[in-house]
């Protein structure tokens, strides 16, 4: 089940006017603040109407200008905000089956997404008790219950401080593997969006400047300004292929091979790695004898100038797409050009995602 979004809306001065699909997996609405993320997640919602277009999952319509407008509870999706918004008298149990209840379904989920979540020694806390992180994945769990046809969800891990977020953020990994909804995600954290989203679609002022499988968005030159030149970087798909027991995993890209310190997934494990376009430099000849593990073949794609004498560079190495950020001279003085072979010396190379037998 896909969700179709093709909109205009006018919000005071604001104008939204943004069309996009989201199929099962994780969506990212990225952008600045105010490029109207959450606008379109409240039209989603039902919050609030568009003047025009067409919201909808599958084959249903949520909203048709002139014929279709269902209201918010008729619309059958999560919504998990910043913060977790639990009923404070009811514990962690009552607060799943009160959701279930809404929607006159039974608990017949209850155990899956309990297990799914892994809140089953919660169930009987009240959620004053729970730490921000615990509370996020009750939260989820309630939204999960009500059956809905997609989950939204907004910021979910803004609120949290660095240990909570990477605490939930498994758990996020295994939602969309294990169910097959859209998820729509608000984020301004570009690491969390190359960890968790499948599809980004990028805003910027309340239009649709770049969407499609987080790969490509997170590759495009053109991009950059709007990531901001020390968050860009691009994510490519890697396999594990040896654990030597020496503090470092080796692991196959498309491109060669890349080492990254220990990571605890058995050999054969599927990962996604980002590479920052600042983690990367650029040399004519194999180099040697240097400290950095990670060389691969590569070839210019496409050079894009950007503010303040740097210049971002694309290349591929074996099928994937990497980003590179040097400045101008060094562009000049190694003279730089499309077709031009080159090896990518990469400073780090952090892991985005581990995601065994996820979809695409
Ligand atoms: N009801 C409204 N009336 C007038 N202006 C609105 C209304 N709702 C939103 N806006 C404006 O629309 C713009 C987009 O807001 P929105 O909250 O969607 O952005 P966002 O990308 O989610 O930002 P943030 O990351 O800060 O949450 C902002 O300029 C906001 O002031």
């Amino acid at each position: 089940m896909t969700l179709s979004v093709d909109i205009r809306m006018a919000l005071g001065d604001f104008e939204l006017a943004v069309a996009f699909d989201a199929p099962p997996g994780v969506t990212a609405l990225f952008g600045r603040s105010g490029a109207g993320k959450t606008s379109v997640l409240r039209a989603v919602a039902g919050l609030v109407t568009p003047q025009a277009g067409r919201i909808a999952v599958g084959d249903t319509p949520l909203f048709e200008a002139g014929r279709t407008n269902l209201p918010v509870h008729r619309r059958r999706l999560g919504y998990v905000f910043q913060e977790s918004r639990l009923f404070p008298h009811l514990t962690v149990a009552e607060n799943l089956a009160y959701a279930a209840r809404v929607q006159r379904r039974g608990l017949s989920d209850l155990d899956r997404v309990v297990d799914l979540l892994g809140i089953g020694a919660l169930l009987q806390r009240r959620p004053a008790s729970l730490s921000g992180g615990e509370a996020q994945r009750v939260a989820i769990g309630r939204a999960l219950l009500a059956d809905p046809r997609l989950l939204l969800m907004d910021e979910p891990l803004a609120a949290l401080d660095a240990p909570r977020k990477a605490e939930i953020l498994p758990y996020l990994e295994r939602l969309h593997v294990e169910t097959a909804l859209p998820i729509l995600y608000v984020s301004h954290t570009l690491s969390e969006v190359a960890r968790l989203a499948t599809q980004m679609v990028v805003l910027e002022r309340g239009r649709v400047m770049r969407a499609g499988r987080t790969e490509d968005v997170l590759s495009d030159p053109d991009i950059v300004p709007l990531l901001g030149v020390r968050e860009a970087g691009a994510v490519i798909p890697a396999r594990i292929t040896a654990q030597p027991g020496d503090g470092v995993t080796e692991l196959a890209v498309s491109g060669g091979r890349l080492f990254l310190p220990e990571h605890g997934a058995p050999v054969g494990t599927a990962l996604r790695v980002r590479i920052l376009a600042q983690d990367v430099m650029l040399a004519l000849d194999e180099p040697h004898g240097l400290s950095a593990l990670n060389v691969l073949p590569s070839r210019i794609e496409a050079l894009r100038r950007g503010g303040g004498g740097g210049v971002i560079v694309q290349l591929r190495a074996g099928e994937d797409l990497l980003l590179a950020r040097i400045t101008q001279r060094s562009a000049d003085a190694l003279a730089l050009r499309p077709g031009l072979p080159v090896w990518a010396v990469l400073k780090t190379v952090a892991v985005a995602q581990g995601d065994v037998g996820a979809g695409p």
